[in-house]
């Protein structure tokens, strides 16, 4: 199958909305939203190729900045690395193809149709990179203080984990961590329960093995309705399709190393991550044995960011 390498740039105003490009009739995902930019030519450098076609379609003068992500994605009849990058540049962007051109404010990114490689770009604008996954409480209060300095160390998205706890002490844990979280303004899951879930307002973090059971889509049902994350474990391609079919927000795919907590599952690798990443249009947590040094080389290979429980729940802590 055919690959291409495709560079484009996160442009942003000085209110820091986002500039997106609608795809002009007689070409391919005509009247998608996208961000500008376009195909590498044999010989030419990201960065070059960037440069030139800001210039060929927009007519500013960019100066390539960090990279985002960069996005492998099947397509039916192609490969697509979509590799994004930041820009700083100079002029006044105009269509010159004839395309239409909106400034986004960030938080309307969503709502714009666009290509399925596209959905991951608006998730590492816009999403948490790292995602926490609690360790079991050996004493609850201790757990609780643990859980307030991983807040205060920045992190944003929590699911709330504890396999075989006493279901009483448990939901009584999970109604103060989310006051803690809410507190912080931060988005909590809980593994597993969608019933509980659903009496303390919170999403739902979806174990591999709850995706292939009967009736999982009427479970999740009433909180999408209302508005509530699904997430999801995954191991293998056929879990991440079921997620996408089963419309969870993101996936977490691993053991990406070997790990401590799993020390007989060989860990798949960078490599494995995005050649399974590019079946699937959903935002993919690595989890697996990574840290927050990790987020760099996850974005590289199209992960929205780690998941991780040692990794992110002890400031400096061993990998999981
Ligand atoms: N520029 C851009 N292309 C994207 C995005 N998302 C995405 O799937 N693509 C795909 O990547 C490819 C980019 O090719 P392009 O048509 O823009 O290439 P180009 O600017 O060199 O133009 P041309 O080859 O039509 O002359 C298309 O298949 C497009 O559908 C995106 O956000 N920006
Ligand atoms: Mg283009």
């Amino acid at each position: 199958m055919k690959q291409v390498h495709v560079v484009a740039g996160v442009i942003r105003d000085a209110r820091g909305r986002v500039l997106l490009a609608r795809r002009t009739e007689g070409r391919d995902l005509a009247g998608l939203w996208e961000f500008p930019g376009g195909k590498v030519e044999p010989g030419e450098s990201a960065e070059a190729a960037l440069v030139r076609e800001l210039r060929e379609e927009l007519g500013i003068e960019a100066r390539v900045d960090a990279a985002l992500i960069r996005v492998p994605q099947r397509y039916p009849d192609k490969r697509l690395l979509l590799d994004v990058r930041h820009i700083r540049f100079t002029g006044t962007p105009k269509g010159l193809d004839g395309q239409a051109l909106a400034w986004a404010p960030p938080h309307t990114l969503a709502g714009y149709p666009m290509p399925p490689a596209d959905r991951p770009v608006v998730a590492a604008l816009l999403k948490p990179d790292r995602y926490l996954v609690t360790p079991a409480p050996e004493d609850d209060q201790a757990w609780l203080a643990a859980l307030a300095r991983a807040l205060a160390r920045g992190v944003r998205c929590v699911q709330l984990r504890a396999p075989g706890l006493d279901a009483r002490r448990w939901s009584r844990l999970v109604a103060q961590a989310v006051a803690l979280c809410r507190e912080a303004g931060v988005e909590t899951l809980l593994n597993g329960d969608a019933a509980l879930a659903g009496r303390v307002g919170i999403g739902l973090h979806l174990r591999s093995a709850q995706l292939h059971q009967a009736g999982i889509g009427e479970a999740i049902a009433p909180l999408k309705a209302a508005g509530r994350s699904i997430g999801a474990s995954c191991h293998d391609v056929q879990d991440l399709l079921q997620a996408e079919r089963l419309g969870c927000d993101f996936a977490v795919l691993g053991p990406l190393l070997q790990t401590r907590t799993h020390p007989g599952a060989a860990g798949i690798g960078w490599d494995a991550f995005a050649a399974m990443r590019e079946r699937v249009s959903l935002p993919v947590h690595a989890i697996g044995g990574l840290v927050s040094d990790d987020i760099g080389i996850a974005r590289a290979h199209g992960a929205q960011g780690i998941a991780a429980i040692r990794g992110l729940w002890d400031a400096g802590g061993a990998a999981e």
